[in-house]
């Protein structure tokens, strides 16, 4: 088993088609294969106002303000952190116990997404603590909006023009994260040849940066 110093807080960042539940969720297994105590969590959660975001953002027709929803995210997200996603403890209790907690998402999509006022939703992510390390998935907004078609199931927000915005927001909250203290990890799919990394490069690539990360955090 591998004993960290200190828990720590990983987020996934990107934009919908990133392939930040893909990668999130490989980097937990191999954590927890390598003797790390590691656990996988998301928002929106499944918790009660994670549920009820969910019903919202799949439903075209309820056309809530921009500014009720990131009141909602940024909700489920203090709850996450101190009650749980729904079915774990919260962030701040396994990171009290020396846990890696990998979230799919956290307050930095909320800026992204959310962010006409960015100052506002930092506001409201005020009890929200800062991410440990980012792991930001950089894709083409064409590779992405590929991968989303094929979805049964499409949120209010996976259009080009709005992820265009989404897109383009990251790099401004990718800058002021890392002023803030945070390790900004930025993962290019697309090989220098312009081909697709596939699914284990990038998972391989995410796990050599993280284990740098954590071999520097021990000493
Ligand atoms: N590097 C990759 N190459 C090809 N397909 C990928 C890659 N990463 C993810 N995918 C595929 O893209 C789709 C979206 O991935 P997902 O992890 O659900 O994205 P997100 O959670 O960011 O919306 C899934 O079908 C997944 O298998
Ligand atoms: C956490 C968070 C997510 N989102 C958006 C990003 C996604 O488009 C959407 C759902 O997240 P997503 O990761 O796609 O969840 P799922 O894999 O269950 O579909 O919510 C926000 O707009 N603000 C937030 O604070």
């Amino acid at each position: 088993m591998q004993i960290l110093e200190k828990g720590l807080l990983i987020a996934f960042e990107g934009i919908d088609g990133s392939g930040l539940t893909t990668h999130s969720k490989l980097l937990n297994e191999k954590l927890n294969k390598l003797g790390y105590k590691s656990i996988y969590t998301k928002e929106p959660t499944n918790n009660e106002i994670g549920i009820l975001i969910q019903k919202i953002i799949l439903d075209k027709n309820k056309k809530l303000d921009n500014n009720i929803i990131a009141l909602l995210f940024a909700a489920d997200r203090l709850y996450h952190l101190m009650y749980g996603d729904g079915a774990n403890e919260g962030i701040l209790s396994y990171i009290s116990k020396n846990y890696i907690v990998i979230s799919d998402r956290y307050k930095y999509s909320n800026m992204a997404y959310q962010g006409d006022d960015i100052n506002w939703i930092s506001q409201l992510n005020k009890f929200a603590i800062e991410a440990d390390i980012i792991i930001y998935l950089d894709v083409p907004l064409d590779v992405a909006l590929k991968r989303i078609s094929m979805r049964s199931s499409v949120s209010i927000f996976e259009n080009k023009i709005f992820l265009e915005k989404v897109k383009n927001r990251y790099n401004d909250i990718l800058r002021l994260a890392n002023k803030n203290g945070v390790k900004v990890v930025v993962i290019n799919e697309i090989a220098d040849n312009n081909r697709e990394k596939s699914i284990d490069e990038v998972s391989e690539e995410i796990l050599k940066n993280i284990i740098n990360i954590l071999r520097n955090f021990k000493k």
